[in-house]
């Protein structure tokens, strides 16, 4: 395996946790993180707590994420935040595209290929999300929707050198408890590389696909064996030290 490979186990807080009680699950992610050296950790608080957490975090092996980003450096765009802003206050990676901007917010494809290209030009590293709705894997178009829409970031990827990640998150199992068994995920994540490394090669080897969607310790081995599945963006099971803890021992085997 690539070295720029390391299992990437990211936590995405979503809305909670954004003053106090953030600062202290960071403080315990940066204990446990100092422990395992052969895995990534990166955790994405609310706007709102990302300069407290940042401050926790200076000095540990932890990575800070943003949520969300507008794809624009300043402006008259009210309630938006911009890479170099994120970029200023302590974040490495942004989170783009996740399934939940897709649908409540009306974030499009082409919206999407415009953050990751803004985020990369800023220096910071997306995480971008794609997955298929219930709905569409049921009529067998799960690898349609979801090369359309890796397709609409492929090119802004290949002509960035960055080790970007790429997060597969299923939309029937975000919140749900209903994971992709390892035989889905590693079908979809074969499949994206492979998409890749048509575009280019240097490509499918740097970057990271991580499995989303309803990730725990008791499922998160078995996902994290499979040969293209390189890490885990994780929801509900990031917001507890101990659960968080788990699925990145988990990576770290
Ligand atoms: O959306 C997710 C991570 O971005 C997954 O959320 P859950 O782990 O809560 O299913």
């Amino acid at each position: 395996m690539n070295p720029s490979r390391r299992p990437l186990i990211a936590g995405n807080w979503k809305m909670f946790h954004g003053g106090r009680k953030g600062v202290e699950l960071a403080q315990e992610c940066a204990t446990f993180a100092g422990g395992l050296p052969g895995v990534d950790i990166v955790v994405a608080p609310p706007f709102t707590a990302l300069a407290a957490v940042a401050s926790v975090l200076e000095g540990s092996p932890v990575g800070l994420a943003a949520q969300n980003v507008y794809p624009k450096d300043e402006g008259a765009f009210t309630g938006e935040i911009s890479p170099p802003m994120l970029k200023e206050c302590g974040c490495s990676w942004v989170i783009v595209g996740h399934s939940e901007r897709r649908e409540h917010f009306g974030e499009r494809n082409t919206f999407v290929a415009e953050k990751v290209a803004a985020t990369l030009q800023a220096g910071l590293l997306p995480i971008v999300c794609v997955g298929e709705s219930l709905a569409q894997r049921q009529a067998n178009e799960t690898l349609l929707i979801v090369k359309q829409q890796v397709d609409a970031f492929l090119d802004i990827l290949a002509q960035s050198k960055a080790a970007v990640a790429i997060a597969y998150e299923p939309v029937w199992a975000i919140g749900t408890g209903k994971v992709a068994g390892p035989a889905e995920a590693e079908e979809v994540h074969a499949a994206i590389r492979t998409w890749l490394s048509t575009r280019d090669e240097g490509l499918a080897a740097r970057t990271r696909i991580l499995y989303g969607g309803s990730v725990k310790p008791d499922n998160a081995a078995a996902l994290l064996a499979c040969p293209n599945v390189d890490g885990a963006l994780v929801g509900g099971a990031s917001l507890d030290a101990g659960s968080f803890s788990a699925i990145a021992r988990a990576a770290a085997k």
